[in-house]
């Protein structure tokens, strides 16, 4: 089976926070799918968005040496579980499956799951949740799910709102399948306090949310907390918290 890929790497994982089902400062290996059906104005993996245009993937040769070796698209299964099993460090909390949109290769998305919980790895997908259809699919071999609400300030396409009911729907499927699962909005200084308001009481009695700054950061203390007290009154004060992109703190992938 194919599948076309971005990259395979070794490293902590770097969002998340410290909200339930959050694998925050864990080791991960990431597995990136290319390919993506939305556009995110800030999205920082745009290379890998257009699929056609990925013509080759890379892998780690060995952890945090920076050594990569490229192999062209699209890959087998096959090669993608080798790459992954050779970055495994022995400390490994589970599987990160992110891209682009990796739900949208759901077959060898699902191939490579279940190859993973044979060899007995737990899978975390990272995903826009934007078909709730495929989640459908993959929620039976997940783990962990961070799943993106995208802000009308995203512009990630242009019904914003039937993509916001999409995620939800997503979300409460991968909770009815068990899956840890938590909520994560990407904010902006341009980001509306209603609409906040509205993707909270959404969330409430469902999943906990990070609320992430948009890299580089500009939003100001003040509306951050602002955004994030709202969010709190809303779903309780347990149920949300504050996600930062460490990994380009650290400078590492
Ligand atoms: C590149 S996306 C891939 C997975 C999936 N397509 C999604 O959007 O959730 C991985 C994560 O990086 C976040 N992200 C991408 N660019 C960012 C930026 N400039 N600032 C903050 N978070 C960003 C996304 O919101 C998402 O949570
Ligand atoms: N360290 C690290 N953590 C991450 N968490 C989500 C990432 C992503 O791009 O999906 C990511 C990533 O690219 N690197
Ligand atoms: S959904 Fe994810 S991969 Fe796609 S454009 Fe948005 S941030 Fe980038
Ligand atoms: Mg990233």
């Amino acid at each position: 089976m194919k599948v076309i890929m971005a990259e395979v790497f070794n490293s902590w994982q770097g969002e998340g926070g410290s909200v339930e089902g959050s694998a925050f400062g864990r080791r991960q290996i990431f597995v990136r799918f290319a390919g993506c059906d939305l556009h995110c104005l800030w999205c920082d993996s745009k290379e890998y968005i257009d699929a056609s245009h990925v013509s080759r993937w890379r892998y780690e040769v060995e952890p945090f040496t920076g050594k990569f070796k490229y192999k062209p698209n699209p890959a087998s299964v096959d090669e993608v579980v080798d790459a992954v099993l050779r970055l495994d460090t022995g400390d490994i909390h589970s599987i990160s499956y992110t891209g682009g949109e990796p739900t949208l290769q759901v077959k060898p998305l699902k191939a490579l799951m279940g190859r993973m919980k044979e060899l007995d790895f737990d899978n975390f997908l990272e995903t826009h949740g934007g078909l709730p259809e495929l989640i459908r699919e993959v929620a039976p071999l997940t783990d962990y799910a961070s799943v993106d609400i995208k802000d009308e300030t995203a512009r990630a396409t242009e019904d914003w709102k039937g993509l916001v009911l999409r995620e939800v729907e997503s979300i409460r499927i991968l909770k009815e399948a068990g899956v840890k699962t938590y909520a994560k909005l990407v904010v902006t200084r341009e980001t509306k306090v209603e609409n906040v308001r509205w993707y909270a009481s959404l969330l409430k009695d469902l999943a906990p949310l990070v609320i992430q700054p948009r890299e580089p950061i500009n939003i100001t203390q003040e509306k951050l907390m602002g955004l994030y007290r709202e969010a709190a009154q809303i779903m309780g004060r347990k149920n949300v918290g504050l996600s930062f992109q460490v990994h380009k703190y650290l400078n590492v992938l």
